[in-house]
């Protein structure tokens, strides 16, 4: 069975058809890397796949479709990285992670030391302990990402989308990030699905690739089979050089055009 299933997505943002009968599969424990140019509704996705917005097409986890999972139920099973939430400024980096407990604490409850425990665990696997007590509105752009993902991995759900989650990290902590969510993945069979710019991060991470432009699906399969030159060329416009890493997946360059 099929962990993360979604079929004939369509939105509609701004009287704008945005995504038009998009469909995916990732089985369980798999990475699926969602690419695509600017504007190709690859946020627009996931957004409508965590039920953000409302979208004709139906979505499910394990067979069980998660429109009609009451919304705690959902977070269980579903978390979520956007891309640039607004953070409240006033709140530390604890608490903030801490809601990511929230599917677990009941409505008039308080967390307890399980709770603040995975919070405190995934802090320190994101180097995030050291800034546990300071304010969300103190933060670099870096850092603030590396908060939204701490929220998502506390949630401790099986199927995790991330929107961009690399785009503000450094060299070294993109790599850390990444191999960590493919540590947890190999560890607890998390399902990721990922956008992600950087070509050659979707090919080294990602099992399988979804290929997007103007809200809809260009190709989607394999990472070596999507990764390849024409189809990159042909929807980017931009000129590549794909070739196999050390370990056989593909490393995507750009190489500029020869001059007339
Ligand atoms: N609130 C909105 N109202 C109207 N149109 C919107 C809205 N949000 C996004 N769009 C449009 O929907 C389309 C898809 O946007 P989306 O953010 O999903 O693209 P993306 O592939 O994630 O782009 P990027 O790579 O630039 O992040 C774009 O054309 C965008 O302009």
């Amino acid at each position: 069975m099929s962990a993360l299933e979604a079929r004939g997505l369509s939105a509609t943002l701004g009287g704008r058809q945005v995504l038009s009968d998009v469909g995916l599969s990732v089985r369980d424990g798999e990475w699926l890397a969602v690419i695509g140019p600017n504007g190709a509704g690859k946020s627009t996705l996931l957004r409508v796949m965590m039920g953000l917005l409302e979208a004709r097409g139906e979505v499910s986890v394990d067979g069980v479709p998660v429109r009609a999972l009451k919304p705690r139920r959902r977070a269980r099973l579903m978390a979520y990285a956007p891309q640039n939430p607004l953070l409240p400024p006033g709140l530390t980096v604890a608490e903030y992670a801490l809601l990511g407990r929230t599917p677990y604490i009941g409505y008039l409850g308080r967390d307890g030391r399980r709770d603040r425990e995975v919070t405190a665990s995934v802090l320190e696997r994101l180097h995030l302990s050291a800034l546990a007590a300071r304010p969300l509105g103190r933060l670099s752009g870096g850092e603030r990402q590396r908060v939204v993902l701490a929220r998502a991995l506390v949630q401790q759900a099986p199927v995790l989308l991330l929107d961009e989650p690399t785009t503000a990290l450094d060299l070294g902590h993109q790599q850390q990030v990444l191999e960590l969510v493919d540590r947890l993945r190999l560890a607890d069979g998390l399902t990721i699905v990922t956008t992600v710019h950087d070509l050659s991060l979707a090919g080294q991470y990602a099992d399988t690739v979804l290929l997007m432009a103007q809200g809809r699906q260009v190709a989607s399969g394999p990472a070596t089979e999507v990764l390849t030159e024409p189809l990159l060329t042909g929807t980017f416009g931009a000129h590549v050089r794909v070739a196999p890493g050390e370990d056989g997946r593909p490393l995507v360059n750009l190489v500029r055009p020869a001059t007339p």
